[in-house]
């Protein structure tokens, strides 16, 4: 099963950062995330409930940028996954997560993992 629900380029405001200067301010952060779903029953239905709503899930990522301080990207990306499975019953997530403003001479950092449930 291959279907999946995903969001690309959601804007989030974190306190985000290893050095001092960063704990102090708001950093943009970038989202995509791809979700394995079975697209097969709400279609069927016609029914909100019956699949992953992004909306939700957007808010639900944007709420929680704005409500934890990490250090490390990955730490964010991991624990918002790991978040995201449990909140939502995903089967499985593949999130890349940029930092575009940390590497000027860089079209873009960041990271990507895959978790499952
Ligand atoms: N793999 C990572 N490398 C770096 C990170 C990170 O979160 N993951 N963070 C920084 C600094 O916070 C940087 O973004 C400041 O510009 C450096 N490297």
């Amino acid at each position: 099963m291959k279907d999946i629900v995903f969001i690309e380029g959601l804007k989030t405001e974190a306190v985000i950062g290893v050095y001092d200067w960063e704990k102090a301010i708001q950093q943009t952060l970038v989202f995509d995330l791809e979700m394995q779903h079975d697209n097969r029953l709400p279609a069927a239905t016609d029914d909100l409930s019956k699949t992953l709503d992004y909306e939700a899930i957007s808010n639900f990522i944007t709420d929680f940028c704005s409500t934890n301080v990490f250090e490390l990207i990955e730490t964010l990306a991991e624990k918002l996954c790991a978040e995201l499975i449990e909140t939502f019953s995903i089967h499985s997530i593949t999130m890349t997560l940029r930092k575009p403003g940390a590497v000027p001479t860089a079209n873009a950092v960041g990271v990507k993992i895959h978790r499952q449930k």
